[in-house]
């Protein structure tokens, strides 16, 4: 048998490949991990992490708006020191991360991998073997080609701001121009969203969409749909952000968030035989490349699922219990949940309101929990879900608009996959008063 430097190599750091790496080690593989930026990927660094740790302030001025007249509304967030604040907790994270993998016998070698061929991987200016290799990329930020592009910036730069901009412009109608403007405009800064349709938040309820399109309009945000950028032109103080339609925007800030690309290029593919296109690399459904030693895994993958640090995650586990035998069946992943972290959140998982509106199968209900439960949702009366039954009346879709959507969407992810009944549910005591067994109370009663 042929001998490698290595048993299993992952390109990449993230989610996707840290979390099989470590299972894969602690099996007795010789593992390496490949890392060309930070050690633990996009999540830790400059994605979720950072995200919701900025949000946190801005969550508890939501919460403060529903008790106007009985809490006094004087107060705002100091960003400059909310930045400090997130970088004294996320900066360490990816060097507690590396020593974790460390003591744990995992190599880290810092540069950029590439493969040579099926077997060799180039990292800098050194090379290594490898029996297994699990490609973990994943994604970098869209940059549409305009002139002035090189004026715009991503979310990884919003989110190391060290002063808010007084004028931010979010080109985009996505999750992360909507995560960031809800908080941009809680800030206090003016901000403006150019989408080039009228669509946003594809894949979310529309009505919840409308709903807190117009909460934020309410606060301030001014959306400019159908507008196609075309320029952003830098001035003495600013800079004029142009589309095709005439409008010409003068602000201090640009950020891009027209969505992300797979890191495919220049990592070697076609050197090794791996099969990919623009939307990622292909694989079967056992997660391998054309070369079954070749796996791929989270955000880089070609997918129509979410791509999500849980999927990522999911993913990885699957190809370590793969490659370790424990696990020869295809990859099944179950209903994926899906959370907008606006002010207040969006949530959703399994059959949508509208793929069921397409299906008398289906049963649509809406129920406004937080008008119906004033006290155990803290006077926050628009929140409401809209659950998909069955016609055994289990429960295989659902959508929330509100403040507890990450956490409610949880609870009910395990309803969903589970295919629970209101037996089930009836056989269970809850914890009262709390957000989910107040929504577990009302959802036992539309499934009678
Ligand atoms: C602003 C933002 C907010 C997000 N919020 C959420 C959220 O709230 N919830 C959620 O579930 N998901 C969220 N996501 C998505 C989530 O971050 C990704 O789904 C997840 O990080 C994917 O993990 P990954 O390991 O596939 O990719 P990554 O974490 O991106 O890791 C890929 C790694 O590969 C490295 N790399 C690339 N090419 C090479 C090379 N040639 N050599 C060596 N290293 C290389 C990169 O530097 C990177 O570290 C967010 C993303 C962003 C951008
Ligand atoms: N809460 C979460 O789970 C979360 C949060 C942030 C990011 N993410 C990840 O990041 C991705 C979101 O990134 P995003 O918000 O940049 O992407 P997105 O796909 O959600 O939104 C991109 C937006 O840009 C628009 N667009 C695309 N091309 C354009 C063009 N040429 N000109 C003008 N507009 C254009 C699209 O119509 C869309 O409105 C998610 O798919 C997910 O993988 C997840």
């Amino acid at each position: 048998m042929a001998d490698y430097n290595y048993d299993v190599t992952f390109i990449g750091s993230g989610h996707a490949a840290w979390h099989a790496a470590l299972t894969l080690r602690q099996a007795g593989k010789s593992v390496a991990i490949i890392e060309k930026d930070t050690i633990a990927g996009t999540c830790t660094n400059y994605g979720c992490n950072p995200k919701i740790l900025l949000e946190g302030p801005f969550e508890v001025l939501e919460k403060l708006g529903h008790y106007e007249g009985i809490l006094s509304q004087d107060v705002s967030v100091d960003w400059p020191a909310l930045m400090e604040y997130k970088k004294q907790v996320i900066n360490p994270m990816s060097d507690g991360m590396q020593q974790m993998m460390e003591q744990a016998g995992i190599d880290i070698l810092m540069g950029h991998g590439k493969l040579q061929d099926a077997r060799t991987i180039q990292v800098d200016d050194r090379t290594i073997t490898s029996e297994y290799i699990v490609i973990a990329t994943g994604q970098h930020s869209n940059v549409l080609d305009i002139t002035g592009k090189e004026h715009s910036h991503t979310s990884r730069e919003f989110m190391d701001l060290e002063v808010l901009p007084r004028r931010i412009t979010f080109i985009g109608g996505g999750i992360i121009t909507f995560e960031f403007a809800s908080i941009a405009v809680k800030a206090g800064a003016e901000v403006h969203i150019i989408n080039y349709s009228d669509d946003y938040l594809e894949g979310f309820h529309t009505g919840h969409v409308d709903q807190l399109m117009d909460k934020l309009k309410a606060e301030g945000v001014q959306f400019h749909s159908n507008e196609s950028t075309t320029e952003i032109v830098k001035n003495e103080a600013d800079y004029t952000l142009k589309t095709e339609s005439g409008l010409a925007l003068d602000t201090d800030y640009v950020v891009d968030a027209t969505g992300r690309v797979p890191n495919v290029a220049g990592i070697g593919l076609e050197n090794a035989g791996v099969r990919y296109s623009k939307k990622g690399v292909e694989v079967d459904a056992y997660l391998r490349t054309a070369q079954k030693h070749i796996y791929a895994s989270g955000d880089v993958l070609d997918k129509d699922i979410p791509k999500l640090t849980p999927t990522a995650t999911f993913e990885s586990d699957y190809i370590a219990a793969n490659i370790l035998g424990m696990n020869p069946d295809p990859i099944e992943y179950p209903a994926i949940p899906m959370v907008l972290y606006t002010l207040p959140r969006l949530s959703s998982i399994g059959v949508t309101v509208a793929q069921a509106k397409e299906d008398d199968s289906y049963t649509v209900k809406t129920v406004k929990f937080g008008e119906r439960m004033v006290f155990e949702y803290k006077n926050e009366t628009e929140a409401q879900m809209d659950i998909v039954l069955n016609q055994n009346k289990q429960l295989v879709g659902v959508e929330i608009y509100g403040n507890d959507a990450a956490d409610l969407i949880n609870v009910l992810t395990f309803a969903v996959n589970q295919q629970v009944t209101v037996k089930d549910l009836s056989s269970m005591i809850f914890a009262f008063p709390s957000p989910s067994s107040g929504v577990l109370d009302l959802l036992k009663f539309e499934m009678l």
